[in-house]
């Protein structure tokens, strides 16, 4: 074993939604991207800008607040739905065209979903916090202190933290919920789209109308552990997610290769039903310069799925997950990412906060500089001396 785990690994493939981790905006309001939108070079300082975090975008809404500065001044009193129009005017211009076509079809293939699919369990639409969570987990977070997360968690390996979460009653609402689309979908013959490149089974939440619950569940539940446990990556500043059931089994995916996620934080909760196999296997967290640099032992973490308990890990720690040898194993993902995280790391290079071999490359360059210090030291003390 110890050999095998000092091998490197295959590099893992950056593991990406087919394009459905956005998240938009109702039917009402695309506004053509008309030439006359404009926005001044210089943003107004001492304008306050509205927030737009309770609303569906297909854009951040921290995009929006940060934009609503260089809008033409006689704007800036107008009212929020008319500065985000304008605003969505421009965006949409800027996108390119094939991004464009793509978010177009993609809010049209979820609007037809839901406008015809019929939900099984209404309950599951809108956040029951005490009907879907068991309660240990629902007083750490009410607790809301660094002590309550940390006596529900076990960090299995530095930075993977697994708890009890979902009551059974929950788990089996959800994996109906996910059956009843599934045969929906099926029957109408309408074309589902899977939740990543690598899955060939399961379905998005998002969706089919699960959207707000989810990200009631990221804002309320997650982001408050994500702060604590995972500042470096955004943590606090979680605002959109990807949310999505795997399936593995006989006619189902088997395995899941090495990847990396995209996303800042996954949730990553086992929903059922009996099966062995499907470990989830880790080998540290690399950014992308690194994913392909090899584990150290403290790194790998073998983890073996318990219904209805999580395993809550940055996104970029690379990992994979073992062959389902029998029975049927389903599990729900919620990929959080920050869209604030992710605009300050285009102008970063270093990322030794999160990055094991970025923090390993700073820490050998400081050691050769303070070896390098001393000899010139020594030196000059010989010198001085002789
Ligand atoms: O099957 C699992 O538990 C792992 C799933 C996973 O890593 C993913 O979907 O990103
Ligand atoms: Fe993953």
């Amino acid at each position: 074993m110890g050999r095998r785990q000092h091998q490197r690994p295959p590099p893992p493939p950056s593991y990406s939604s087919a394009g459905n981790g956005v998240i938009f905006l109702p039917t009402n309001g695309m506004p053509a991207a008309t030439a006359h939108h404009r926005l001044r070079l210089n943003p107004s300082a001492d304008h306050n800008p509205d927030s737009y975090d309770d609303l569906q975008l297909e854009f951040s809404p921290l995009l929006y607040s940060s934009l609503e500065r260089y809008l033409p001044p006689a704007m800036l009193s107008m009212s929020r739905d008319a500065k985000l129009q304008y605003m969505r005017g421009i965006l949409l211009r800027y996108a390119p065209d094939g991004e464009r076509n793509r978010l177009q079809m993609l809010r049209e293939y979820k609007q037809k979903i839901i406008s015809n699919y019929q939900p099984l369990n209404r309950e599951l639409y809108t956040m029951h916090a005490t009907n879907f969570f068991v309660p240990s987990f629902l007083k750490a977070i009410n607790d809301n202190t660094v002590e309550s997360f940390k006596s529900i968690m076990t960090e299995s390996s530095p930075g993977i933290y697994t708890f009890e979460m979902l009551q059974p009653h929950f788990c089996e609402m959800l994996l109906s919920e996910v059956d009843n689309f599934e045969r929906w979908v099926h029957k109408k013959k309408v074309r589902i789209m899977r939740p990543n490149t690598m899955n060939n089974y399961g379905a998005v939440l998002d969706d089919f109308g699960l959207e707000n619950m989810l990200d009631k569940l990221m804002n309320d539940f997650i982001r408050p552990i994500s702060r604590v446990f995972f500042p470096d990556v955004g943590g606090s500043t979680l605002d959109s997610h990807h949310g999505f059931v795997v399936e593995y089994g006989t006619h189902r995916d088997v395995e899941l290769g090495f990847h990396v996620d995209d996303s800042e934080v996954t949730l990553n909760v086992c929903l059922g039903k009996e099966f062995s196999g499907g470990e989830l296997f880790f080998r540290g967290v690399r950014c992308d310069n690194h994913v392909n640099s090899e584990t150290k032992s403290d790194e790998i973490l073998d983890y073996s799925h318990v219904p209805g308990h999580a395993v809550l890990h940055r996104g970029r720690n690379r990992h994979g997950a073992r062959a389902t040898t029998s029975g049927w194993r389903a599990n729900l993902l919620l990929w959080c990412k920050s869209s604030a995280f992710r605009e300050l790391k285009k102008y970063q290079r270093d990322f030794s906060s999160w990055c094991a071999e970025c923090k390993r490359e700073k820490k050998e360059k400081l050691r050769l500089s303070v070896a390098v210090t001393k000899e010139e030291l020594l030196k000059r003390e010989v010198n001085s001396a002789s």
